[in-house]
């Protein structure tokens, strides 16, 4: 027996030993035996619970922003799990037409419970969250409905947002086209004025124009908001957007001139598939003028191009809008997928079992935890970044309608470098939890395969997360370079004291010494505020300042990384400045937070040495201290996970069952697959039995 051999059967044997119902299980399926009056009702992790250090219910209130959005959120939650219809267990096993049905029967049943239940636009948001399947209605809500709001005047806006909230209308936003994504000003779809008729002629040109991507407009939408070249007096008027029918409101068939379809299928079973998203062409389809969104600049009926004296930044108010959304997001995946794999690593249980007794579990090893807690810490830090984003997009609106811009640009960045990093460091945690669940995580059944596959083109969509670090650190850059005369506000005003960081080193003598957020916070001001001076020096050497911006663009890239982190950092800090009731909430969270920096500080440790702010030994202190944290972070880890208070319906897991009841829920769900409908493999006789039978020169393959 090879080394694997004895691996398996020892794995095999350790699982018995753990759960002595697992016996029971296997002999189940053989001997009728009632699985369900064994396992149900026991809660495998309640000695975990007994752990805590703090109240987890004033921590579900600290997570969810307030007992308002606690009550709110919980009511939504058990609204969707108790509900049949929106049953999503089986959604990878759907062929992509079945798959497509079910989600729109899906969609149509939250809308008649939004309806029906008279539920506010908040609760509607958070209904639609919880179904947890991505849907037409998505973009309806998320961009279509908001692009009208950002960039319609108050006329169009009396016209369309009533259409749309009722659903009598439904949107999508088309912008990416097949050839051209994240560089807008390339589109080719165009938008020409015809004056005789007071009308815009929508086209596509060319193969590359077709719009190729936009989520909802596949299959479902009437509508679009269609990004185009504008062309008044055969010239060239930068890109706009205009409100374009799509589908007849009554038969659903494509207008004249339209042609529109799905781009295929996506990574992953189930996961995207859910969505439709679009290919889309215009044959000479002529709107009327004013379709046009002109909040911003408008056509005039003699042909003429006025601008407004709203600044065209005003579509930045938008762009906040949508990725402080997707920062919420990030924190909600990685929240989930950390859920399941901390539930997981405590029922799991390998090596060091003594005189017969259990095994370790995995979550006590320390490879584990440190690998594991930085995920719980980093869902925390999004949470926490995110609900600051949710207040400074009130504030960005509050001054925009004062006609105040000035802080647009500093948000602008913000809000691009955020959904940048939360993003990535959330599609990577997903997959780091997947491995820290072993094999089982790569089952269907642990949820995990599809809230990556879901997951990942967040990546991607409202920004590639390149481009969003590099558009960050221009104006890291332009705010370095104007600092001798302009005061830097917002989330760059620490490069004020840009002298004082680029001197002053690190004081940090014992590893107590790391638990203090000054040091911290200066500790990531230095090493940001360094690398961006840093860059800039280095981009003053070139003469064509653009080819210095490309040479030098991966080093930009992560010093808008370095400057990232410290936002999600200072703002974690400033949370636990604030008073945060329930025995022992505000401490672990204390414990996190120092979780999230100096595991940044670890990883990163190049730059806080390369930019001379610290010394290998202060490096190597934060480390030790960052050990003593994990062991800190364990005994609360289950409760801590238990705090964003997930429905097992919304986590979708085995794994991350809350009762632990693990492995029988495995073996039943194995049962369930199709596949195992009958003993016999369909096409056994055809293509098995004859290599067995050695008969395959005579069988009909
Ligand atoms: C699931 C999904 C849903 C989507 N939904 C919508 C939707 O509803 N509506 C819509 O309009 N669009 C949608 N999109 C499209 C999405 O917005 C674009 O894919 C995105 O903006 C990236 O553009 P791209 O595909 O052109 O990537 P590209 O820009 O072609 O990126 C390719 C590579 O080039 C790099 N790159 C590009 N430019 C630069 C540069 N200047 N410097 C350095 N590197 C660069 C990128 O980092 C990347 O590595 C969706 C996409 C996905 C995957």
């Amino acid at each position: 027996m090879g080394l694997s051999g004895i691996s398996l059967l020892t794995t095999t044997y350790s699982l018995i030993l753990q759960h002595q119902s697992l016996l029971l299980c296997l002999r189940a399926k053989g001997f009728g035996l009632d699985l369900k009056k064994d396992m149900e009702g026991v809660d495998y992790l309640s000695d975990e619970r007994k752990k805590a250090q703090f109240d987890v219910e004033a921590m579900k209130i600290a997570w969810a922003g307030s007992l308002e959005a606690f009550q709110l959120s919980d009511r939504m939650a058990k609204l969707v799990a108790n509900d049949p219809a929106f049953e999503k267990f089986t959604r990878p096993m759907l062929g992509r037409k079945e798959l497509i049905k079910n989600t729109l029967r899906k969609a149509a049943h939250g809308w008649k419970l939004i309806v029906d239940l008279r539920l506010t636009e908040e609760e509607a948001k958070w209904l639609r969250l919880y179904i947890d399947e991505p849907a037409y209605t998505d973009l309806h809500w998320g961009m279509f409905i908001p692009a009208i709001e950002g960039q319609g005047t108050e006329e169009q806006k009396k016209k369309w947002l009533p259409l749309a909230k009722k659903m009598q209308i439904i949107g999508c936003y088309a912008q990416t086209e097949l050839g051209h994504g994240s560089n807008v000003q390339g589109l080719e779809t165009t938008a020409t004025f015809d004056p005789q008729t007071d009308e815009f002629i929508m086209h596509s040109p060319t193969l590359t124009s077709s719009k190729w991507w936009p989520g909802g407009l596949g299959k479902a939408s009437t509508h679009a908001v269609v990004y185009a070249r504008l062309i008044v007096g055969g010239e060239f008027h930068g890109v706009h957007g205009f409100i374009v029918q799509l589908r007849s409101l009554d038969d659903h068939s494509p207008l004249p001139g339209v042609t529109v379809g799905d781009i295929g299928m996506k990574f992953g079973n189930g996961a995207y598939n859910t969505m439709d998203n679009g290919v889309l062409r215009f044959d000479h389809v002529r709107i009327p003028r004013d379709q046009m969104l002109m909040r911003v600049s408008q056509v005039t009926r003699e042909g003429k191009i006025m601008q407004s004296d709203v600044p065209r930044q005003l579509i930045y108010g938008t762009m906040v809008y949508v990725r402080q959304t997707i920062v919420a997001d990030a924190s909600k995946a990685l929240s989930r997928a950390v859920c399941i794999a901390t539930r997981y690593s405590a029922i799991r249980r390998q090596f060091g079992s003594r005189n017969g007794g259990p095994e370790t579990q995995v979550i006590d090893y320390k490879t584990q935890q440190s690998r594991l807690f930085p995920l719980l810490a980093s869902a925390y830090a999004f949470r926490f970044v995110g609900e600051w984003l949710k207040w400074l997009y009130t504030d960005v609106k509050e001054r925009l309608a004062a006609n105040d811009f000035s802080t647009l640009p500093e948000a602008h960045a913000c809000t691009a470098g955020l959904k940048s990093l939360t993003t990535s460091f959330t599609a990577d945690g997903i997959e780091e939890c997947r491995k820290l669940c072993g094999g089982h995580g790569y089952l269907v059944s642990s949820g995990l395969p599809e809230l990556f596959a879901v997951y990942i083109p967040a990546c991607t969509y409202e920004g590639d997360n390149v481009v969003l670090l590099l558009q960050v650190a221009r104006f890291l850059v332009k705010t370095v370079s104007e600092l001798g005369y302009k005061k830097p506000v917002g989330t760059t005003a620490y490069m004020g004291r840009v002298a004082s960081l680029m001197q002053n080193n690190c004081a940090v003598q014992t590893a107590e010494g790391w638990l203090n957020p000054g040091a911290v916070v200066e500790a990531f001001e230095s090493r940001a505020a360094r690398m961006a001076v840093r860059c800039g020096q280095q981009l003053a050497k070139y003469e064509n300042p653009e080819e210095g911006f490309a040479e030098l663009s991966a080093d930009l890239v992560e010093a808008s990384i370095a400057h990232c982190q410290l936002i999600v950092v200072s703002k974690f800090i400033e949370k636990l400045q604030q008073d945060i009731p329930g025995k022992g909430v505000k401490q672990t969270l204390e414990v996190l937070c120092y979780v999230y920096a100096l595991f940044l500080l670890h990883k990163h440790q190049g730059d806080f040495l390369a930019t001379g702010y610290l010394t290998p030994k202060q490096a190597s202190l934060a480390n030790d201290q960052l050990r003593t944290l994990y062991s800190k972070v364990r005994p609360n880890a289950i409760t801590l996970v238990d705090s964003f208070n997930y429905t097992d319906h919304y986590l979708g897991s085995i794994l991350g069952r809350y009762d632990g009841n693990v492995y029988p829920k495995l073996y039943e769900a194995a049962w369930k697959d199709p596949l195992n409908d009958s003993d016999v493999v369909d096409g056994f006789y055809e293509y098995v039995q004859p290599i067995l039978k050695q008969k395959l020169r005579t069988a009909k393959l």
